[in-house]
């Protein structure tokens, strides 16, 4: 498995929030959020390319600039936030908590199921289910005493090998400017279940239906390459969000020393025309 490199948290937070991005009306915290993506996408090139070309400082200020401008990863989360609320539709834990339930998860466990959920903006998603679930709350930005600052990416590998039962990825994926680095995420996510052990996950749905380089069936390979099984997808067509649960066998066949496919570890074009670029590489 590869390293876990060291990482710079994607952006700087900022208490200079401006009055621009205060306002809680829908349409404009998606706009932040597209913003944002775009932005981090172009920090994360400028900073790769600028170790081979110095001139690139000047291009990686001013996105910088504009991060900052926008108020930060805080005024992201702010407006992720937003969106979660239930007066929007409520949180995607409630997907991930039904599917469980179906599967009398919370009737069989012996002991608490111990979650991690990445990328959590609340302490308290999970805690209608306190009586099931132990949660463990975390985010590259902690928003609450009670939600561990940590990247996932960087979490200790040997320490986490098999310590969770369940793990969150709600809107985390999309979140992480580099394909690599999301797919980094989903095989330290594998390794880090216990064998039978949940992962949940949630993407904006044109992540995967409109994307130039990543599908459903491309996902599909990929996450069974690393070893998961899909049990559970769900969105609708003309909706925004999918929402898929991968179950890790009990027998796993991801230890084997595998060769990655090529295909799946570099970006090939499988729609034409005017497409978002979101892909996931192994
Ligand atoms: C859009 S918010 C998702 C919030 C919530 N999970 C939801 O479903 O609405 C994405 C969050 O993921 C966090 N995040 C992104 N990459 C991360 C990483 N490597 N480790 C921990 N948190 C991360 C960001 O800081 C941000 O707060």
């Amino acid at each position: 498995m590869p390293k876990a490199r060291k990482r710079k948290l994607p952006i700087t937070a900022s208490s200079n929030i401006p009055t621009s991005t205060t306002s809680s009306k829908p349409e404009s915290s998606r706009t932040i959020i597209r913003q944002f993506h775009v932005l981090l996408k172009q920090q994360a090139q400028l900073q790769r390319l600028l170790l081979s070309d110095p001139s690139k400082s000047a291009e990686l200020e001013d996105v910088e600039r504009k991060i900052e401008e926008l108020g930060g990863l805080q005024s992201y989360q702010r407006m992720s936030a937003i969106g979660q609320g239930n007066d929007r539709g409520g949180g995607s834990e409630k997907v991930f908590i039904g599917w469980l339930r179906e599967r009398s998860v919370h009737e069989t466990a012996g002991d608490k199921l111990k979650l991690l959920e990445v990328g959590a903006l609340k302490p308290d998603n999970y805690s209608s289910c306190s009586t099931w679930i132990q949660n463990t709350p975390m985010d590259l930005n902690s928003r609450h005493s009670s939600i561990l600052q940590q990247d996932f990416l960087l979490l200790d590998q040997e320490q986490n090998k098999q310590r969770w039962d369940l793990i969150s990825l709600s809107l985390v994926l999309n979140f992480v400017p580099e394909a690599v680095d999301r797919g980094l995420m989903l095989r330290l996510a594998h390794d880090f279940l216990v064998p039978e052990g949940y992962l949940f996950v949630a993407l904006p749905l044109p992540c995967l239906l409109n994307s130039r380089y990543l599908d459903f069936e491309k996902l599909k390979e990929l996450i069974a390459f690393l070893g998961f099984e899909e049990i559970q997808q769900k969105w609708k067509k003309g909706g925004k969000m999918v929402y898929l649960l991968y179950q890790k066998p009990r027998m796993d066949r991801a230890t084997e020393k595998r060769q990655v496919p090529a295909h799946l570890t570099r970006k090939v074009v499988i729609r034409q025309g005017n497409r978002n670029n979101f892909a996931i590489l192994l």
